[in-house]
């Protein structure tokens, strides 16, 4: 475990401080609330995984917290410790409070047997260092109003209604088309808290910087089911030109091409309205396929999931693989030392969803691939190849050929993606 300094300490985070764990967090962020906001969003802590590190007056000087995410991965899903609300005072940065933090998350989340970590990074460079390797992104784009989609049968007979969004009716709606939508797409975290199902329609004023409040598009077959849906909002733009709004989207999610199109029809075409902006998008997401001109897109690409193996062997064996392979990983692992060594993965028969399951079991055989626990993170949701990994020098093939029989077991067809930041 990584020293403190003198006199600092960690502590568990009950809920009675819950305003102290939360004031560290205004600080390093730089955020304010009010009454009325906190009011209306639903605090999403799971109070027996907030920590923090308490200076030598007693007050707190970081925190950090996790949830308990059940972590879609190729082939099924795997317990995952979800790291969030890391912040650290500006006044008593880098004195190895975060390192401290990590060490005893990793700790923690391995004592509840969740062989996995993963987090959405505020800034690039932060955790790279800790072992989590950013496995995947996601993709906004900029849409101007009328952008042409490829026609898809079917989306003419599905209709649309507008409402302006309410948690209290919308929010088991949202869950059920998300969770459908998201079926066998690594990543795709769902929502599985009453909180964390209305915090996604939530809508304080002070979130709308001028925009209308919150609306819900949802798109219907003719049973009446709920297909797509969409969060927005409009912001008025009355330009010398004329009208020239934007639509802002905060999620927007469909259960097949149809209902992509159906919504994307009705969010491009929009009275007064001059660009849509699109929500974080799988980087393989159905609207992009179905644009007539993909150029007429302004993307821009993030890193979504950052993925830390916990737990080599467990991890490992706990996803489905692509494609049979037979491989000696050594791997190594600084912060996590159990983890270190040569580990042999073996597929066995395939499954009924094309992907074959793994043993993965400590071996003295020469080593196929040599990488960091980072890369195997990276690699581990099937959204980055370890063939282009090793391009960048960050794998190294011990046997010819082992490569590629790895990258291409290891990666999935459908690109991981989660669609909120948690
Ligand atoms: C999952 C999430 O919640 S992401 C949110 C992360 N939080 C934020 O970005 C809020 C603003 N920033 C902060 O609160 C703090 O700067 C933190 C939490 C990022 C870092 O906390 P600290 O207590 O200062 O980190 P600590 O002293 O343990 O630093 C560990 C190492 O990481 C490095 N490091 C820390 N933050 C950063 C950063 N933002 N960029 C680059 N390197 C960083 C330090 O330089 C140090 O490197 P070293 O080991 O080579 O000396």
């Amino acid at each position: 475990m990584s020293p403190l300094p003198d006199g600092y300490r960690l502590v568990d985070v009950p809920e009675s401080r819950k305003d102290e764990f939360i004031a560290v967090d205004h600080l390093a962020f730089a955020f304010d609330t009010n009454a009325e906001t906190d009011a209306l969003v639903p605090i999403t802590f799971e109070w027996d995984r907030t920590q923090a590190v308490e200076d030598p007056d007693g007050g707190l000087a970081a925190v950090h917290a996790s949830y308990a995410h059940t972590m879609p991965v190729p082939g099924g899903t795997v317990a995952c410790s979800g790291l969030t609300w890391v912040g650290t005072r500006p006044d008593q940065r880098r004195r190895g409070l975060l390192t401290a933090m990590i060490d005893s998350h990793f700790a923690r989340s391995l004592a509840r047997g969740e062989p996995i970590s993963a987090l959405f990074a505020a800034e690039h460079a932060i955790y790279g260092r800790y072992g989590y390797g950013s496995a995947c992104d996601d993709v906004r784009v900029k849409l101007s109003r009328g952008a042409a989609l490829r026609d898809v049968a079917g989306s003419d007979a599905l209709t649309v209604r507008l409402a302006t969004a309410d948690p209290a009716r919308d929010s088991a709606l949202v869950d059920a088309v998300h969770r459908a939508a998201g079926a066998g797409r690594p990543g795709w975290t769902t929502r599985d808290s009453d909180a964390w199902r209305t915090r996604v329609l939530v809508d304080p004023p002070a979130w709308r910087e001028g925009a209308e409040p919150l609306r819900i598009v949802t798109v219907h077959d003719a049973a009446g089911d709920v297909r797509a849906y969409a969060l927005f909002r409009r912001k008025d733009n009355w330009a010398e030109g004329g009208p020239a709004g934007t639509v802002k989207i905060r999620e927007a999610v469909a259960v097949d091409a149809a209902a992509t199109h159906r919504l994307w029809s009705f969010l491009l075409d929009l009275d007064l309205m001059a660009t849509v902006e699109s929500p974080m998008l799988p980087v393989d997401d159905v609207l992009l396929h179905l644009l007539v001109d993909q150029r007429g897109v302004v993307p821009k690409l993030t890193d979504n999931l950052w993925v830390r193996l916990l737990d080599v062997p467990v991890a490992l064996a706990g996803r489905g693989y692509s494609a049979p392979v037979d491989v000696v990983l050594d791997v190594t692992d600084t912060r996590l030392p159990a983890n270190a060594g040569r580990w042999r993965l073996t597929t066995g028969v395939q499954q009924d969803d094309g992907t074959y399951p793994a043993e993965v079991a400590a071996t003295q055989d020469d080593a196929d691939l040599t990488l960091d626990v980072r890369e195997l993170g990276a690699a581990y949701l099937g959204g980055r190849s370890l063939a282009a990994l090793a391009r960048a020098g960050l794998v190294t093939e011990q046997t010819p050929g082992a490569l590629r029989s790895a990258a291409v077991a290891f990666l999935s067809p459908v690109a991981p993606v989660c669609t909120y930041i948690w």
